[in-house]
């Protein structure tokens, strides 16, 4: 008897954020990790009240999901997920990720974070739990050294995108003192950005 194999699974990668805007370093991030990992979608998955970044003033979180959904609309293997937004309370990544495991039953979960968020997670919440829901995957971002925080080795890859320095926060200051954000951002963030009148200090 030749033996069993179950239906292959599914790849998929989760690209966490607060995307307070979306931009251009997440979006290179999320394709170069598609692309080096086989993934077959990535799922956009915006923070609802990001806990660590409650002492800043963070944008509501329904401008923040149609950004990241004008932002990923034109590539197939993109998606957006109101899972974090609609759960409600502070985001934890273990449920973020334990919801999405119960929605794509047959699928590997890739949670795609940038060097400095990855330096960072041993202060999150069931960090424990959280290497047994998904396969951790660490990116270049420039100013942040790509290094193992002590983690566990088979549970973490790193990747080196092209480095693209651009932060949601060098956005946000760019649209407060009027300069543009033009090709950080996509072109329909930046209308959205416009519309809402978000980030300005007088909006
Ligand atoms: N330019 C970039 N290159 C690679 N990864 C990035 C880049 N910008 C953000 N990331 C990663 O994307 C994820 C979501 O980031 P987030 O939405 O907080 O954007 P941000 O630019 O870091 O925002 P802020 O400046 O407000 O802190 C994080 O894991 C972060 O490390
Ligand atoms: O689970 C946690 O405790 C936790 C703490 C901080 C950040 N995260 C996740 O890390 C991702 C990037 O977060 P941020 O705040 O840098 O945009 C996003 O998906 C957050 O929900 C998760």
């Amino acid at each position: 008897m030749g033996e069993q194999t179950g239906p292959v699974k599914r790849r998929l990668g989760v690209m966490g954020g607060t995307f307070d805007p979306v931009h251009h370093g997440h979006l290179v991030a999320a394709s170069e990790v598609a692309s080096q990992f086989h993934l077959d979608e990535v799922v956009f998955v915006p923070t609802g009240q990001p806990w660590q970044k409650s002492h800043k003033l963070v944008s509501p979180a329904e401008d923040r999901y149609l950004m990241t959904v004008i932002a990923t609309a034109s590539n197939p293997q993109f998606s957006v997920s109101r899972i974090d937004i609609d759960r409600g309370g502070p985001t934890y990544t273990t449920d973020t990720l334990r919801d999405l495991s119960v929605l794509n039953e047959n699928a590997d979960l890739f949670f795609i974070t940038g060097a400095d968020a990855l330096a960072q997670i041993l202060t999150w919440r069931d960090t424990e739990e959280l290497f047994s829901l998904a396969h951790f995957i660490g990116v270049t971002r420039p100013g942040h050294i790509l290094a193992n925080p002590g983690l566990p080795e088979d549970r973490v890859s790193f990747v080196e995108v092209p480095a693209l320095a651009i932060s949601s926060s060098d956005c946000r200051a760019r649209v407060a003192q009027g300069e543009p954000v033009w090709y950080l951002v996509p072109d329909g963030v930046v209308r959205y950005i416009d519309k809402r009148k978000l980030y300005r200090h007088d909006g």
